[in-house]
């Protein structure tokens, strides 16, 4: 089975300080992960180093079969989608795009549309949106629809350079229940293609079906990984989390419990 992601030993260092300590992590194919870890545990850190945004200190890295230090960094990048809320720093640009405009740039990782687009990008675009079940947003302009269908447009964006990897960071952020069931749904249902998800929360209750394995951070150490149902345990959440915690399952779904808290 070929490994999509492997890291051997590796750590990053900044400033003297290091933030990701001897990772030994790997994802083969057909695998979806969920990275899980406190704020500044080293989860951004460590997608950076898979995007080549970071370089490790030490330790051995292949992405995607490219071994770092011998490879094109802007063409392994073509591969990977990133769906993240840093997205917003192109917000004025994007409100006034329409939703097959914005997808179609995902060819060109560009925002606006800049470079001429082939019938045949149109044709693709036309297809990921029907795909995806949405059609029916082709022609509104990005502001007026709701903030999950926002993300979604985004993630069919991601889609449009066909990666293999799609990192999608914190992609419920700011959705409220019904927004955010669907759009997991829809995550869900829509990953049917060869493209492993690596998917970051703080909410395990975000672990949809698809999702096949998990990775605990904690202080740029991993606690655990594995498939999900090994590894979220009472004793490794509470480990990650610094605070005792219980795991309960519903519909294959995991829920997380917090025991009442001293407020100081
Ligand atoms: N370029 C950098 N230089 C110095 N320190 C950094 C750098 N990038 C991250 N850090 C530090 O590394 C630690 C891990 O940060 P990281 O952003 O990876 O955490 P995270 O798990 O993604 O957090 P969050 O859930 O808040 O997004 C933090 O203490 C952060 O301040």
């Amino acid at each position: 089975m070929e490994k999509i992601i492997q890291f051997q030993q590796v750590t990053w260092r900044r400033n003297s300080r290091e933030i990701l300590k001897d990772i030994n992590w790997e994802v083969k194919e057909g695998e979806h992960w969920c990275i899980l870890g406190l704020n500044g545990s080293g989860k951004t850190s460590l997608l950076n180093i898979v995007t080549g945004y970071n370089y490790p200190t030490s330790g051995k890295v292949s992405v995607l079969g490219n071994v770092f230090g011998k490879t094109n960094i802007p063409e392994l990048r073509k591969r990977i989608g990133f769906v993240s809320s840093s997205l917003d720093q192109f917000s004025q640009n994007l409100h006034k795009e329409i939703t097959e405009n914005i997808v179609v740039s995902g060819k060109f990782a560009s925002i606006g549309l800049y470079e001429e687009v082939s019938e045949e990008d149109w044709v693709q675009a036309d297809q990921l949106l029907e795909s995806l079940r949405l059609s029916h947003l082709k022609g509104k302009s990005y502001r007026s629809l709701s903030q999950g269908e926002q993300q979604k447009v985004l993630i069919a964006r991601a889609l449009m350079s066909k990666p293999e990897i799609l990192i999608l960071d914190e992609p419920c952020t700011g959705l409220d229940v019904l927004a955010r069931e669907e759009v997991l749904q829809w995550i869900n249902d829509v990953n049917e293609r060869d493209c492993h998800l690596l998917y970051v929360t703080h909410h395990i209750e975000e672990i949809v079906d698809v999702i096949s394995h998990v990775l605990l951070i904690c202080d740029g150490e991993i606690v655990a990984g594995g498939p999900k149902k090994e590894v979220l345990t009472d004793e490794r959440l509470s480990e990650t989390y610094k605070i005792p915690v219980t795991v309960r399952w519903e519909d294959n779904r995991p829920w997380l419990t917090v025991p009442k808290a001293k407020v100081f």
